[in-house]
């Protein structure tokens, strides 16, 4: 796979983790670019959604390829970023989640909960994460394609 770009985003309370998981994309290898829709610091207090459209409307415009998005729970940021037309959004604390949401359902988005999930196991998962792409000839495609479908017919 060549060098993708993420976008990242958080609100004010995830905004902690968010630093610390564009730090390890920007040396990562396999991340050609870091997209980073705010918030930068903790004294902006603008809602989860405002940046979780931002960032996942890039990734449905082609302007990022991935997005890893933060909240206190991982939630809303989850729910903003699926109701963006092309957008598969999922929140995942574990390994197996994680690789599942690329494998099984073409993710774009990963969201994860800053206070639910420590900064070590984010950090793991995020790299782990990068590591898996979706087969479009396996089995899941014709599962993921109806739901594009469904999503073109409304
Ligand atoms: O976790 C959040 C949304 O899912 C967000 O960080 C906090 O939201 P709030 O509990 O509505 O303030």
């Amino acid at each position: 796979m060549s060098p993708i770009t993420v976008a990242v985003a958080a609100d004010n309370a995830g905004v902690a983790l968010k630093k610390l998981i564009a730090e390890q994309l920007e040396g990562d290898v396999r991340v050609a670019e870091v997209l980073d829709y705010g918030v930068h610091d903790d004294s902006d207090d603008r809602a989860y959604p405002r940046l979780g459209l931002a960032a996942a409307e890039a990734v449905a415009r082609g302007d990022a390829d991935r997005a890893v998005l933060i909240c206190g729970t991982g939630i809303g940021m989850c729910i903003s970023a699926n109701k963006v037309d092309g957008v598969r959004a999922t929140v995942a604390h574990d390994s197996y989640s994680a690789e599942r949401s690329i494998k099984s359902n073409d993710c774009q988005v990963l969201t994860m909960g800053s206070r639910v999930i420590g900064p070590e196991l984010a950090k793991r998962l995020v790299d782990e994460w990068l590591g898996y792409s979706f087969d479009p000839s396996s089995a899941s495609a014709a599962k993921v394609a109806y739901i594009t479908d469904y999503e073109h017919q409304s």
